[in-house]
């Protein structure tokens, strides 16, 4: 059984489609990256995975995550998954962690939210994380506030939570794209990390197919709401089948000059 399954997905607003026909599946430590103009539609569809589009969006079809149907679950049940089975980073980490409150604090009070463990037990995992994607000042970085970090830093930060909290699914929605070129690395290696040692799932969307190469299992391109190629990532950048995902890596291959 897939850990998500996406049937038969159409969203739409106002009688526009947003998504058509969307169908999916994703296993137990396998990486998918989306990627697609803007506009595409990727946001929508990992919001709609994530219980988050607006209430004036109609869906149809079904998302399962393993035997459950995520539209028909109340709200007790989405809370259970939410954070603990499934959990989501964003291009901005600011937007997740509190500026003003220390790193260690806001550690404390996610992880206890969500496991029976005590803030020293909290604070010993964290700095063994730390090391291990190597974050070395692992005391310090505890005690300072995120206003006081690079964004870089805090996205590392943002991950070694995500990683604390062994989600089956991570959805990251353009993680690397404020960062630098060596912040990006280390994020991307962070992320391949938790897929070994944890067996997480991941789908990384990313406007850039250079970055979803290095990290990706299969390639979803997405255009107008539609997937209009998927295949295994080697596959796909060697041998692109649709004009759309032709463009796209030219993109690449034309900035890399
Ligand atoms: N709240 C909303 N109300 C109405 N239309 C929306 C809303 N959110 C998104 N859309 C429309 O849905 C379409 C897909 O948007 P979406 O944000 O999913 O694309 P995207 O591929 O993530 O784009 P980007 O890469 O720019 O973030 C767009 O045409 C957008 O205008």
């Amino acid at each position: 059984m897939s850990l998500l399954t996406i049937q038969d997905l159409t969203i739409s607003h106002n009688k526009q489609n947003i998504l058509n026909n969307i169908n999916l599946k994703l296993n137990t430590a396998e990486i998918i990256g989306i990627a697609g103009g803007s506009g595409s539609g990727k946001s929508t569809l990992l919001n709609s995975i994530l219980h988050l589009l607006p209430q004036d969006f109609n869906i149809q079809g079904e998302i399962h995550w393993q035997d459950k149907n995520l539209y028909d679950l109340k709200t007790k049940q989405l809370t259970h998954i939410y954070g603990k089975e499934i959990a989501f980073i964003s291009q901005n980490p600011q937007t997740f962690f509190c500026p003003v409150r220390t790193i260690k604090s806001q550690f404390i009070e996610t992880i206890s939210a969500h496991q029976k463990i005590t803030a020293d037990e909290i604070i010993s995992q964290t700095l063994d994380i730390f090391t291990k994607i190597g974050l070395n000042d692992g005391k310090n970085i505890l005690n300072a506030y995120p206003f006081m970090l690079s964004g870089g830093m805090n996205q590392r930060i943002n991950i070694a939570l995500t990683m604390m909290l062994k989600p089956q699914l991570l959805i990251a929605d353009e993680p690397t794209s404020a960062l630098d070129v060596m912040s990006q690395a280390k994020v991307l290696q962070e992320l391949l990390l938790m897929k070994q040692k944890l067996n997480t799932s991941i789908l990384f969307v990313s406007h850039n197919l250079k970055v979803l190469a290095k990290i990706a299992d299969k390639i979803i391109i997405m255009h107008q709401g539609k997937i209009i190629e998927q295949n295994p990532t080697k596959i796909l950048l060697a041998n692109p089948q649709e004009g759309y995902t032709k463009k796209l890596l030219q993109a690449v291959i034309t900035l890399k000059k």
